[in-house]
């Protein structure tokens, strides 16, 4: 088992930085997810751990062992660095039988049939497929495929687990059990995991520390709180769950306190911020919004806006509404049942992140 280090990770193929300085760390027995859009470098960062891609700069160390080292040139290969690895595609031999899919890693490294046998058994029983080991991959759903492969990364004890988009071939249900299962799993045997999806529900269930890239770069590192409730920049915060990102303009600022008149509406809100920016964008979740009747009081609340519901639609444990707002729109997750064609909407003191316009960090506070 082993911490791991990813320090200033680089990347290019061709003239395109695919990897641009990414550093991140993973505590021993951690699950870290690597969060980001299709082609934001995660499965890059991923492969390089394995060793199935060479870096252009920068260093990988997992517990005492140098797996990469730009400076000094070190490259251990894959086969040397003991990561067990199940792709997207499981990747499972369809000619070899469940228990010599799983036996293979240790017959490369010379296991002794006895022990090959009672290793691959046990491995099998982690992973609830003791009773399939005679059975060829075809004879099994796609769930029972993904963990052979998982059980063929864990045959030869790993020191790291990579997951590299694990779960999306499967439904949604099945996706959510086998996702509790491997977490489930993970903790038990406690290694050092990294994971790589882009869907943000998975990443926030799964894992200790997320790190969240886009364009070869992580933008934020944190744990599923912090990434969601304290996002460090627009794009985590409208990457990461949903958000109601209205744009406002700065009209006054004194003492650290700013007016800002959000487009579209004539009020103004004050707001504590040291935002230098004559833009603003206030981030909100729409579950943090309170839907009220249209001439409720807006005490308690740090802005109300009043506008007409566009859309409304019922989603079993909440009711969604969009509300526009001038030229803008704020959708709103609420238990709250109403028919009416105008409402009041309240957004609570602490219950907004105030940000300047496209990438700047983000201020202190709570969203
Ligand atoms: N062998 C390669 N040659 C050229 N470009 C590549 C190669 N592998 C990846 N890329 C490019 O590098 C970028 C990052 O790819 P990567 O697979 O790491 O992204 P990703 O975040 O894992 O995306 P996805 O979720 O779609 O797999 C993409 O623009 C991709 O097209």
């Amino acid at each position: 088992m082993s911490d791991l280090v990813i320090t200033n990770l680089t990347k290019k193929f061709g003239h395109l930085t695919v990897l641009d300085n990414v550093s991140v760390t993973a505590s021993d027995g951690q699950i870290l997810t690597l969060l980001g859009p299709s082609g934001c470098g995660k499965s890059t960062t991923l492969w390089s751990v394995a060793g199935l891609l060479k870096p252009d700069g920068g260093s990988i160390v997992a517990g005492d062992r140098t797996l990469f080292d730009h400076g000094t040139s070190a490259f251990l290969p894959p086969e040397r660095r003991d990561c067990g690895v199940v792709f997207q595609s499981y990747a499972v031999w369809p000619h070899m039988k469940v228990r010599d899919n799983v036996g293979y890693p240790l017959k490369l490294r010379r296991y002794k049939s006895d022990a090959l046998r009672r290793r691959v058994d046990e491995v099998l029983e982690l992973v609830d497929l003791a009773d399939q080991a005679d059975r060829y991959p075809h004879q099994l759903s796609g769930g029972q495929q993904q963990r052979v492969a998982l059980a063929r990364a864990l045959a030869f004890p790993p020191r790291l687990l990579l997951l590299d988009e694990p779960f999306s071939n499967l439904d949604a249900k099945l996706r959510e059990r086998t996702r509790d299962w491997l977490l489930q799993l993970q903790r038990r045997i406690g290694v050092t995991t990294v994971f790589v999806t882009h869907d943000q529900d998975e990443a926030l269930a799964m894992s200790d520390k997320i790190a969240v890239m886009s364009a070869g770069m992580v933008r934020q590192i944190g744990t599923p709180e912090q990434i969601y409730n304290d996002p460090a920049d627009i794009f985590v915060a409208d990457f990461v769950g949903t958000s109601n990102l209205l744009e406002g303009t700065v009209i006054s600022r004194s003492k650290g306190v700013l007016t800002i008149k959000i487009d579209g509406l004539d009020q103004a809100i004050h707001v504590p911020s040291s935002l230098d920016s004559d833009g603003v964008v206030v981030a909100v979740r729409p579950e943090a919004l309170a839907l009220l009747p249209d001439d409720a009081p807006s005490e308690g609340y740090e802005m109300t806006v009043n506008g007409p519901v566009l859309e409304r639609s019922y989603h079993g444990h909440h009711f969604r509404y969009r509300v526009g707002v001038g030229e803008q729109s704020l959708v709103v997750e609420t238990r709250d049942r109403t028919d009416s064609s105008h409402v009041r909407v309240g957004i609570p003191r602490d219950g907004y992140k105030l940000f300047q316009p496209r990438t700047a960090p983000a201020t202190k506070g709570a969203l």
